[in-house]
């Protein structure tokens, strides 16, 4: 935890210096009252002593009493001001240094945590990662502007305290100060205990947040399936599991709170017997040292002053562990290493010609479990020369979407490799990757905001004429001038305002504004209709016609003028061909066509236990071969 503060609070230590003076300035300034009251007593209203002050030169001491007690009081004024002062100006100093670590931390561990893999995010959960970013920095954040500066408040207190009473009487300092060790041990006892109970605590935190975060994401589902009861059942169970876990550091914390005001009572009630005593009957054997009627004030005063932001102690402590547990999270993710990284030098490669070469691609998806997963792809080995067009077909699960999601990094293959232009992807810039590979997913995330700016993500600085120029492409420009404020209509999140068809067409004309040397479309237009579609496949058309694209189609005819078509099966590549050489083959691919052609009659039945196997292997989990 003081290595993040450490790292984070370099560049603003200015502020963390000034907070920390100005702590010990207006600790400093504490101790005057008390102080300037025992010794009015003692030399003003009892008269057993003269006038005298630290600090203040004798010539400046007036000789009547009331003199005297007109400098007592404007001395009280003038610590109390600087005491003032000095407190704004270290909250100011404290607060700005803390608020600054928070900001540059969380921004920072948002940096981290987009850079992460794609593997990261299929392990993760939403809410548990949104919890380390908000709760977690925040606590960080409040031990600094609560904790470090009580603590040194605290200290400076105790040692400032400490030296005044010792100078005064040391033995009488003693008593008073026996509570330091104890309370000490005390504290010491209390954090043994409650350490784990915050961190499960934080764990269920966790727990709760993801389960808010997916059931507020899935409430159609909640909705349709009518799961209302399912689901309030299931945040009770989360809720009541963070209930447990908080009430039990509440337990500990609520009995060792009152158990140190004990204890500094104690100590305060030893320190008054002991002093009064001394008072009354003079010093005990084997001690010599009288103590005033003032001294003996002014340590009561000192010891109810340190005694009781004493027993705040626990509650810096308590602070403290808190933000330990939640460094421990930052840490985590901070120092996450995505397995997916830019290369440490990366080979030049100004010109994309399209050629794409897979050879040999094995993959296999990380499972939580430490186990060996099963391949999803098996060998996989194609090319496609600059400016072809390639169509992937296959059975669902067979690997379509995993075979391109490889082309641009969102994983790496676990042997063989992808090349791009004869470089294997590893060896590219992944800024440069992407830029040069347009990539429509089968499920197009809009985010919040408008048409526009969903339309222009990427391409951030796009004229709204050419936005709209690629919105026409996508056949969406239509749809688009129908929305109450047309491209400045907002989506909602996600996209929810719009149907399915029309998310797949904005994010197509995000694609056709990007203008990629190579187009990947995974399915881009399963949701819309026939109609639409033909429109869409002409713009396609013209846009794959002068660079290297590969399509995942599910309806065939889209892809049936490909230069090649793959087909996949449980992974690996069964055929490969034009349409016309894979319906002469008459293997899959040709009973997939006659199935989409309506031909059921013609299938052999073969094809159908293949399929019914097929159908058993993925949802059994299994392999398919
Ligand atoms: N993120 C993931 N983590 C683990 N397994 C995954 C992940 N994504 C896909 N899979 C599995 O990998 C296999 C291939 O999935 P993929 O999405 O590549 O198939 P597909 O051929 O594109 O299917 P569809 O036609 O239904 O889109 C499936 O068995 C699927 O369950």
């Amino acid at each position: 935890m003081w290595r993040l503060y450490a790292a984070y609070g370099r560049e603003n230590a200015g502020n963390a210096v000034l907070g920390t003076v100005m702590a010990l300035l207006s600790r400093a300034t504490g101790l005057v009252p008390a102080l300037l009251l025992g010794l009015a007593i003692d030399a003003v209203l009892l008269g057993t002593r003269p006038f005298t002050l630290p600090l203040v030169p004798e010539t400046w001491i007036p000789t009547t009493a009331a003199g005297q007690l007109w400098l007592a009081v404007a001395i009280l004024v003038g610590a109390t001001v600087l005491g003032a002062v000095g407190s704004w100006l270290q909250n100011y100093g404290w607060n700005r240094f803390a608020q600054n670590i928070q900001h540059r931390l969380r921004t920072d561990a948002y940096e981290r945590l987009q850079a992460q893999d794609r593997t990261f995010f299929d392990q993760s959960r939403t809410g548990e990662l949104l919890s380390v970013l908000n709760n977690d920095v925040n606590q960080l954040e409040s031990f600094l502007t609560d904790g470090v500066s009580s603590f040194l408040r605290l200290v400076a207190l105790v040692v400032g305290v400490g030296l005044v009473m010792l100078s005064l009487n040391p033995w009488l300092a003693l008593v008073s100060l026996t509570a330091v060790p104890v309370l000490a041990v005390f504290t010491a006892l209390f954090v043994r205990r409650i350490q784990p109970k915050y961190a499960s605590m934080r764990a269920s935190v966790g727990d709760l947040n993801a389960r808010l975060e997916n059931n507020v994401g899935g409430i159609e589902v909640i909705k349709t399936e009518h799961a209302e009861a399912y689901e309030a059942g299931r945040v009770r169970e989360a809720s009541q599991s963070y209930y447990d876990t908080n009430w039990d550091a509440i337990r500990t914390r609520i009995t060792f709170f009152p158990g140190l005001s004990v204890l500094s009572g104690l100590s305060f009630a030893l320190t008054f017997a002991v002093g009064a005593f001394w008072v009354l009957n003079g010093p005990p054997t084997p001690f010599t040292r009288t103590v005033s009627p003032g001294a003996f004030v002014t340590f009561m005063l000192y010891t109810q002053q340190f005694i009781w932001p004493l027993a705040q102690f626990g509650q810096i402590v308590n602070n403290y562990q808190r933000a330990r547990a939640s460094s421990d999270r930052v840490y985590a993710l901070l120092e996450a290493e995505p397995s997916v990284a830019d290369p440490t030098d990366p080979v030049e490669w100004p010109v994309v010609d399209g050629h794409i070469e897979y050879d040999g691609v094995t993959f296999a998806y990380a499972t939580d479990e430490d186990d060996d997963a099963s391949p999803v792809l098996r060998d996989v080995s194609f090319s496609v020369s600059p400016g072809d067009t390639v169509g992937i077909v296959g059975p669902t699960g067979s690997g379509k979407s995993t075979l391109v999601k490889l082309l641009v990094r969102l994983y790496d293959p676990e042997s063989g490799a992808v090349r791009i232009d004869g470089h294997d992807v590893r060896d590219l810039s992944i800024e440069q990757l992407r830029r040069a590979v347009g990539y429509v997913a089968q499920e197009p995330f809009l985010f919040y905001g408008t048409v526009r700016e969903n339309i222009a993500y990427g391409t951030f600085d796009a004229s709204d004429a050419a936005v709209e120029r690629a919105a026409r492409r996508a056949a969406a420009h239509e749809f688009v001038q129908n929305l109450p404020d047309g491209y400045d209509t907002t989506v909602g999140e996600r996209g929810v305002k719009l149907s399915g068809g029309q998310r797949q067409r904005i994010a197509l004309a995000r694609t056709f504004l990007k203008d990629p040397a190579i187009l990947v479309l995974d399915e881009a237009t399963s949701h819309v209709d026939t109609e639409t579609e033909a429109i869409i496949q002409r713009s396609l058309r013209d846009l794959a016609a002068d660079r290297t694209t590969i399509a995942i189609a599910h309806r065939l005819s889209t892809v049936k003028d490909a230069d090649t078509i793959l087909v996949l099966e449980g992974g690996r590549v069964v055929e490969q061909g034009s349409h016309d050489e894979l319906l002469a083959e008459n293997g899959l691919y040709a009973n997939l066509w006659r199935v989409q052609a309506g031909d059921i009659e013609d299938l052999p039945e073969s094809f159908f236990e293949a399929a019914i196997a097929r159908r058993a292997a993925i949802e059994g989990g299994g392999e398919t071969d």
